[in-house]
């Protein structure tokens, strides 16, 4: 499975993601600067989290613009896999990849934890390898991670089973721990056909045995 790590000026989780899929796992991985478009050699494509482009306007507003979207857009279509962590999350709704927004969190605050989520999607390739309603823990770092879509959308998200992770111990909708007031507690959700996915936790960075956390070796694995 060879790994492509986005690099916009601003991302800040690039070389944490190279740091797994490369360091740890052992699987080739290609840095790929925002203005490449040559990424046939690619199989899983990571828009990585940070602060793109200073995340002027909105974050990920500007991002979704840059050349090696329009590849990655083209990627998709092929039924390759894309995932979008934070940052990444955000340029992919942006883009139209993934449907809603992240809007500005609920208290207006960045936040940066550790927080515990529900896995309730088990029948996708990103999460195959986490128990059906396993709760992880993962950091979350975002100004931006309020989830948010229109009814219509959220009700379709809900049947198709696209909401993939939640926040909170529960895989209810509408449990207690909503770090950022997005809908339906959703921290994660994937495009109709299953490829794409978008999540606002950080699994980079809960991938490390050194670092104390690995619940998110888990998603890094399932695709190998
Ligand atoms: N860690 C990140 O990717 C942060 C995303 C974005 N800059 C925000 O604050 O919402």
């Amino acid at each position: 499975m060879k790994f492509g790590v986005v690099v916009f000026p601003g991302s800040n989780c690039d070389r944490d993601v190279v740091w797994v899929t490369d360091g740890l796992l052992g699987q080739p991985t290609r840095m790929i600067w925002h203005q490449d478009t040559d990424i046939s050699d690619i199989d899983v494509m990571v828009i990585p989290g940070g602060f793109s482009y200073g995340d002027y306007l909105r974050c990920g507003a500007i991002a979704r613009f840059s050349p090696v979207m329009q590849a990655t857009v083209e990627h998709a279509k092929q039924g390759k896999f894309v995932i979008g962590i934070c940052n990444g999350f955000q340029v992919l709704t942006e883009l139209g990849l993934l449907p809603g927004a992240l809007v500005r969190n609920r208290d207006l605050h960045f936040i940066c934890d550790r927080v515990p989520l529900t896995v309730v999607n088990t029948k996708t390739p990103w999460t195959a390898s986490y128990s059906a309603n396993e709760v992880i823990m993962m950091p979350i770092a975002h100004g931006e991670g309020c989830y948010y879509c229109d009814e219509n959308t959220l009700t379709q998200l809900e049947a198709n089973n696209q909401v993939i992770f939640r926040y909170g111990s529960t895989p209810t909708p509408h449990g207690a721990e909503n770090p950022n007031g997005s809908l339906n507690n959703i921290a994660g959700i994937c495009n109709g056909q299953g490829n794409v996915l978008g999540m606002m936790p950080h699994p980079e960075r809960a991938s490390d045995p050194s670092l104390g956390q690995t619940d998110g070796m888990k998603l890094f694995k399932g695709l190998l």
